[in-house]
């Protein structure tokens, strides 16, 4: 089988005739004829030459973005490369568990679709320019080239290129390793190199096979996010953007933080933590959601905290406002510390989750926590903002039997009827089961374990007991106040009625004295 050196061989010679010919024709021939010669040397060393080549460049539109053609291709050849390339650039991806090998530059590497073979090489260019430069490898201009016989343009670039970038993106998703973003405070977004978002490694160990909570709803929930992941038709179908809200809402420590950790790892999304209180206003928020990608969850924590959803910043200027002709430097410091403030409303908000937003990018979940459901507006989690809401509530059995089996590694104990029958009577976290049930030293067996949630679950239950008394008579103490003041008032109205009742007579007692003495 010919390779491509020996190809490339054949054709040095061919070009180098060609080359010494056409010198002698511009000798000895006039310019007129010039234009004849070259469109028929051209056709000739096509005839000699009967390959085509696709280049595809590292970065398109300028140097600002690296094209995703690039990429798809250098991810799909690190499979072909390590079976047909002798030389490799070596990285280790994935917690150093996995080796990538991909090309090196001007290595050849063969591949065939559907019997055809084609080639692909890695190349680069430098530019020619003798211009000093901090960082030289940034002037050179990566490229792909693709070559294969002009017989098969037809299948090669519609079929094989395709099969080339789908492959090399399933790649990609497979092998990508997820970030955990942050917002950066607005007065760090410029300068070189300085991003909106900082990120580090996603490596939270948290599965919905984890998760303390009813099988019913998990699977649930699961099946949600199944579907939402594969939903792009049907949500391009019914004309909706391919975003989905979720709100978790419950006391602390039910696993809300915990939930979202197991749905990045469910669908093998980024996530983006988004603080509100150091978004400064509502455009920072909107280039800020801009930046993020596409299959990734954007987290607002303990939305009720970081916004104040109940329009109390309203009413504390107002109030501010007498007090200002008073002091007009303590005024202007107020002024400052509220410009330092975020300003991030609620409208703002709303209007980029159903709004613009809805027009870049899809595959995006947005996920709210709230300890206080009630607290949040009803235009905030109405549904089609937030989809679907989701309740962490107090740990019931069968949330029990999960963690047992996590932190024991246990299915069943006789313990656990007790536990049970504890747990329908008390209140409990999943945090807080969870840390009575965890081994305090080595020698802790599992009963040793049930036994101190058993005794936990006691002494919770004394206490929810005893507050519940304590709250009980603070209520009646309350109400027995209340019933005082309302007898009070209700005495002070009485003599006030006599009062004026008196004085009435007296007035009427003088009229009529008048009268008698007229
Ligand atoms: N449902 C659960 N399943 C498994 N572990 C849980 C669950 N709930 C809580 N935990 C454990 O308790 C710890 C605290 O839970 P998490 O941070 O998810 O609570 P939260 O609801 O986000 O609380 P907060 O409202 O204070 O943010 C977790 O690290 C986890 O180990
Ligand atoms: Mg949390």
């Amino acid at each position: 089988m010919v390779t491509m050196g020996e190809l490339w061989a054949t054709l040095g010679s061919v070009v180098a005739s060609a080359m010494f010919v056409s010198t002698i024709f511009k000798q000895y021939f006039p310019y007129q004829l010039w234009g004849y010669i070259e469109k028929y040397s051209l056709k000739f060393v096509r005839f000699l030459y009967p390959y085509i080549e696709i280049r595809f460049d590292e970065f398109s539109g300028g140097r600002m973005q690296r094209s995703e053609a690039f990429s798809a291709i250098q991810n799909y050849l690190s499979t072909k490369a390590s079976l047909h390339a002798t030389r490799f650039k070596a990285d280790f991806v994935k917690d150093s568990q996995s080796l990538v090998l991909s090309m090196e530059d001007r290595e050849e590497v063969t591949d065939e679709f559907e019997g055809i073979k084609v080639w692909w090489v890695l190349g680069k260019t430098i530019p020619r320019t003798q211009q000093f430069s901090f960082y030289p490898a940034a002037d050179e201009k990566r490229f792909y080239k693709l070559t294969f016989h002009k017989s098969h343009r037809e299948l090669i670039t519609k079929s094989y290129v395709k099969h080339v970038f789908d492959g090399g993106k399933a790649i990609a998703v497979k092998e990508r390793q997820r970030k955990l973003f942050s917002n950066n405070p607005s007065k760090n977004w410029y300068g070189w190199r300085s991003t909106k978002w900082s990120h580090v490694q996603f490596e939270h160990p948290a599965t919905f096979d984890t998760l303390a909570m009813e099988t019913q709803k998990k699977e649930e929930i699961k099946k949600d996010l199944k579907k939402f992941r594969e939903g792009e038709e049907y949500y391009t179908k019914i004309g909706k953007a391919w975003k989905r809200g979720y709100l978790l809402y419950g006391p602390p420590g039910t696993g809300k933080s915990t939930m979202i950790a197991a749905m990045a790892n469910y669908l093998n999304y980024d996530v983006y933590d988004l603080e509100l209180t150091t978004v400064m206003d509502n455009s920072e928020l909107r280039s800020l959601l801009i930046e993020t990608t596409n299959k990734s969850i954007i987290v607002i924590e303990d939305i009720d905290c970081s916004l104040d959803l109940t329009g109390q910043r309203e009413k504390k200027k107002e109030k501010d406002g007498d007090e200002e002709e008073k002091n007009p430097i303590e005024k202007k410091m107020k002024e400052d510390s509220e410009n330092k403030a975020s300003k991030v409303t609620l409208s703002g908000l709303l209007n980029f989750i159903d709004g613009l937003w809805s027009a870049c990018g899809g595959e995006r979940l947005i996920v709210f926590t709230t300890n206080y459901v009630d607290k949040l507006d009803p235009a905030l989690i109405r549904r089609g903002r937030m989809d679907k809401h989701i309740e962490m509530s107090y740990c019931g059995f069968e949330a029990f039997k999960v963690l047992a089996k996590n932190y024991l590694d246990i299915d069943s104990h006789e313990l656990f009827a007790e536990v049970g029958h504890q747990l329908e009577e008390t209140n409990m976290t999943p945090a807080d089961v969870a840390e009575n049930l965890m081994p305090k030293s080595d020698e802790d067996d599992a009963e040793t374990c049930l036994k101190n949630l058993i005794e936990g679950l006691k002494v919770a239950k004394e206490e929810a007991i005893k507050k519940a008394e304590e709250e009980a008579r603070l209520k009646a103490e309350k109400e027995e106040k209340e019933k005082e003041e309302k007898a009070k008032e209700a005495d002070s109205k009485e003599e006030n009625k006599k009062g004026d009742e008196t004085a009435a007579n007296s007035v009427k007692e003088n009229g009529s004295i008048d009268k008698e003495v007229k």
